[in-house]
């Protein structure tokens, strides 16, 4: 088998559809007929065709085509059909009188060469027309051409493949020579439609009258239609009301009498019935038509949503039904056809007269056990408490509702637990001890937190020293790290511009300007951790203190010869005065090196001249140069810790890079700008910059404190560096310079755009070339198709809007389009959204706790 072709939607839109719509034919199921006479070639030589249930002309279009010009074609359908040329169209109802005297009065005394019909009956509009099933509609179809066929004609006619099936062909037989079934490729596979060719009519003389009637022809199908009888329902006309979308059409064809006749079943009817499913299946109403039926419409339970359900069950939900059924229960049980459902309250008086029975030692069992349980609830309660607090708190700080600060504040989180006692109330930490102590403690284990299990597990432990409170401290800590790390994390993925700046403080691109700083901020390593306090202190013990004076001079001579970025120099190291680095000086000061020479970094120094000013504006630092004179001061010798922190043998190359940054980039910070600005008009001078290091801001003691508050310290607590409108100006409008450049990804668009566009106009081409091709066309036709086609290529094909449709209200249960839904649509499900979100949440939260 095939694989099943949809019918709706996109499936409709299939191969043929296009070409229809390309070749002009008003409908698809031209090529049906086109295929039908490219195999049998009954048209060519017919002079005279009718065409029942013709509209809305698709082959009445082929028939018009494929005759012999100034033959006859005449077209009938119940609607009206546009206008073709060299066809005669009537609306009429091929199963009436009036039709075939219309015929008749068409034809005058010709015969039909070819009687085609096509017809199905309009599902789904007016009950009266549907009042003849499809197979019915053939016979009809049959007795007109039986009437104007002439000896040896065709009648080639649409059947479903169902139980009438073989009797049609049968018929057929009798009157045809030749009857055969045959299904054109442009004929879905997923319909069950299937057309018979009938040819060499035999056009008998006396054709028996049982031939052309329903009752005699379907006769034995007649017990089918007395079991869709309301309440009844067939097996085959059963619709599964718990799973309509897994209905299946069945392969023989149209349930008969499925979509033909309107059902209704009285309310008394379907609560009495055995099989409520089987009635709510096969009909369309539920009504209520006597007065016992009239006065359940007054009940309680027959709520307005159960009058609305009975009005139409064929657009009601899974949910619509159970609720019918549901209906149906409490009224049986009314009514006394059912017993009314024992309720829980019933069994627990029961259960309360028989423990006056029992002895004395089961109710105190029975007590124990309540307790017991009671007490083993509350737990739960208060564990789920606990965890809803935990929750809330760190979904507070990820909405940012709450500083990481607040946590360690709040005295009740359960989730801090003990450990934030000890740190905020060490009275009640006391207490704790207190408690242990006297072996008092009276906590379950579930009134413990992490913190306090801990405690009990070093309950020798003294809780009062200061080491176990440095640890307890210590471990809050840690906890508030991880919670922040994870806060941040989640602020990383939000904020776009939040992961940009991070990536730049790791890269050592500080571009504020944060005053005078020491080497080891341009690593990025230890940022704002001495401050320019150190870096004074460390100049000091160099010795170069009081030559600051001096070098300022020169600075300031040299910033006022050469404008500022000239002047950028990589950092010099600090340098001893006999060339060697202080922190190479420590180094080789250790015992190790005892009678060695000290090498002399001079030597291998790329830097020329000590003197050389060190500003950074890219990084926003101004930077002191120690100075190569000699010192009046004594050299404090440096623990050993500052040794580490003074080794920095990346420092040049950083800076380095920075000053290639700057060169690259120029000053990207408003700060830098104006710094520079003042510089080049001489509002400032090197020695004020590094003074303006020298501020509050720069001897915090930095050590110790949690990263979160370091980074919260980096944000706001910085020094205020004014700025100039000019600076700003000039920044902006290089800015919008960059903005303006074309960018590669446009490039890449625009040339994307242009491919598609010659692609659509290649594929236009390769059609009208088709279109030329054909020979059923005329040149002037042609020409109008292939302008058609050009103009469409050649425009950009628009994307069709999807409207999301919200499959609840009028729309629940619905198959189907729904109405007033015009182009495309999306059915949603009004709960999809929550569920698919909260999926999501619960996802996230595994994946974490899988990775702590
Ligand atoms: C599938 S369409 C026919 C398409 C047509 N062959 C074409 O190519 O355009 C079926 C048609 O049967 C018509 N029909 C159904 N019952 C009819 C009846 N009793 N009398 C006349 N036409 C009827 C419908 O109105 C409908 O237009």
């Amino acid at each position: 088998m095939g694989k099943a072709q949809k019918k709706t939607g996109k499936g409709r839109l299939d191969k043929y559809y296009k070409l229809a719509k390309e070749q002009g034919y008003r409908a698809r199921s031209a090529f049906k007929l086109i295929q039908l006479n490219r195999k049998y070639s009954f048209l060519e030589s017919a002079r005279c065709c009718i065409d029942l249930c013709a509209a809305p002309g698709g082959w009445l279009q082929v028939a018009s085509k494929y005759m012999p010009a100034n033959s006859i074609i005449v077209g009938v359908d119940l609607v009206p059909i546009r206008p073709i040329p060299r066809v005669v169209t009537f609306a009429s109802d091929i199963t009436t009188t009036q039709c075939r005297n219309q015929l008749r009065g068409e034809l005058k005394d010709w015969k039909a060469d070819v009687v085609l019909h096509d017809g199905a009956p309009n599902v789904g509009t007016a009950w009266v027309q549907d009042a003849y099933s499809q197979s019915e509609l053939v016979l009809m179809s049959l007795k007109l051409a039986v009437e104007f066929l002439v000896k040896g004609g065709t009648f080639v006619t649409k059947v479903f493949r169902s139980a009438d099936y073989n009797n049609l062909v049968w018929v057929f037989g009798q009157l045809f020579g030749k009857v055969e079934a045959t299904k054109p490729p442009s004929s879905r596979n997923v319909s069950a439609e299937i057309f018979v060719v009938c040819r060499d009519f035999l056009a008998p003389k006396h054709v028996d009258p049982k031939f052309l009637d329903p009752k005699h022809v379907f006769k034995d199908l007649s017990a089918t239609v007395v079991e869709g009888a309301p309440g009844v329902a067939s097996s085959h006309t059963q619709a599964n009301v718990f799973m309509p979308e897994k209905r299946r059409r069945h392969r023989d064809g149209y349930d008969d009498g499925d979509y033909t006749l309107f059902k209704k079943v009285g309310a008394g009817d379907f609560i009495r019935s055995p099989d409520p499913i089987n009635v709510l299946g096969s009909v369309n109403q539920i009504i209520f038509g006597t007065e016992e039926e009239k006065g359940w419409l007054t009940m309680r339970v027959t709520t307005p949503d159960i009058k609305a359900n009975c009005d139409d069950l064929k657009v009601l939900g899974k949910g619509d039904f159970k609720a019918l059924l549901k209906w149906r229960m409490s009224l049986r049980e009314e009514l006394g056809l059912d017993l009314k459902t024992t309720h829980a309250e019933e069994f627990t008086e029961h259960a309360e007269v028989e423990e006056e029975d029992v002895d004395e030692e089961v109710q105190i069992q029975a007590e124990l056990e309540r307790l017991n349980q009671e007490s083993a609830a509350r737990l739960k309660r208060e564990r789920r408490r606990a965890n809803e607090i935990k929750t809330k708190t760190i979904q507070r700080m990820q909405l940012q509702m709450t500083a990481p600060l607040d946590i360690g504040l709040e005295q009740h989180d359960a989730s801090l637990g003990f450990g934030q006692e000890d740190v905020f109330d060490l009275n009640g930490a006391a207490a704790a001890k207190l408690r242990l102590r006297d072996g008092t403690a009276d906590l379950s284990d579930d009134d413990m937190s992490v913190g306090s299990h801990r405690a009990l597990e070093d309950g020798q432990d003294d809780l009062g020293s200061d080491e176990e409170q440095e640890r307890k401290v210590s471990r809050l800590e840690s906890m508030l790290d991880g919670m922040y790390g994870a806060y941040q994390e989640k602020l990383r993925e939000r904020d776009a511009k939040f992961k940009v700046k991070e990536g730049r403080k790791k890269g050592g691109l500080l571009e504020e300007w944060n005053g005078v700083q020491d080497r080891k901020d341009e690593d990025g390593e230890d940022s704002d951790a001495s401050g320019g306090w150190d870096k004074m202190q460390e100049a000091k013990h160099a010795g170069d203190f009081s030559s600051e004076d001096e070098s300022d001079e020169d600075g300031d001579s040299a910033s006022d010869d050469e404008p500022p970025r000239k002047k950028i120099k990589p950092r010099q190291k600090v340098e001893e005065p006999n060339g060697v680095s202080r922190a190479a000086q420590f180094w080789f000061g250790q015992d190790i090196f005892q009678g060695m020479e000290v090498p002399s970094e001079t030597e291998d120094s790329e830097q020329e001249g000590s003197e050389d000013e060190d500003i950074a504006m890219g990084s926003g630092e101004v930077s002191d140069q120690a100075s190569s004179s000699g010192s009046d001061f004594e050299t404090v010798p440096q623990d050993e810790e500052d040794d580490g922190e003074d080794w920095d043998a990346e420092g040049e190359d950083v800076n380095e890079k920075t000053r290639q940054k700057i060169q690259k980039r120029g000053l990207i910070t408003a700060e830098a700008a104006s710094i520079a600005e003042r510089l080049v008009n001489r509002q400032t001078t090197k020695t004020h910059l590094i003074n303006d290091g020298f501020n509050r801001y720069s001897l915090n003691d930095k050590d110790g404190l949690p990263e979160w508050f370091l980074d919260d310290e980096a944000k706001f607590y910085k020094p205020n560096i004014p700025i100039s409108k000019e600076a700003v100006v000039a920044l902006r409008a290089r800015q919008r310079a960059l903005d303006a450049r074309p960018i590669k990804k446009i490039a890449e668009a625009k040339g994307r755009k242009k491919f598609k566009a010659a692609q659509r106009l290649e594929k236009a081409m390769k059609k009208a070339e088709g279109v030329n091709a054909t020979s059923d066309l005329s040149e002037r036709e042609k020409a109008r198709q292939i302008e058609t086609l050009l103009r469409k290529g050649a425009a950009k094909a628009k994307k069709k809007e999807v409207k999301v449709v919200v499959a609840k209200g009028a729309h629940k249960g619905i198959k189907g389009r729904p109405k007033g839904v015009k182009g495309k649509y999306a059915m949603v499900d009004a709960r999809m959204r929550k569920e698919v979100r909260a999926k999501k949440r619960k996802d996230a939260a595994s994946k974490k706790r899988k990775r702590t």
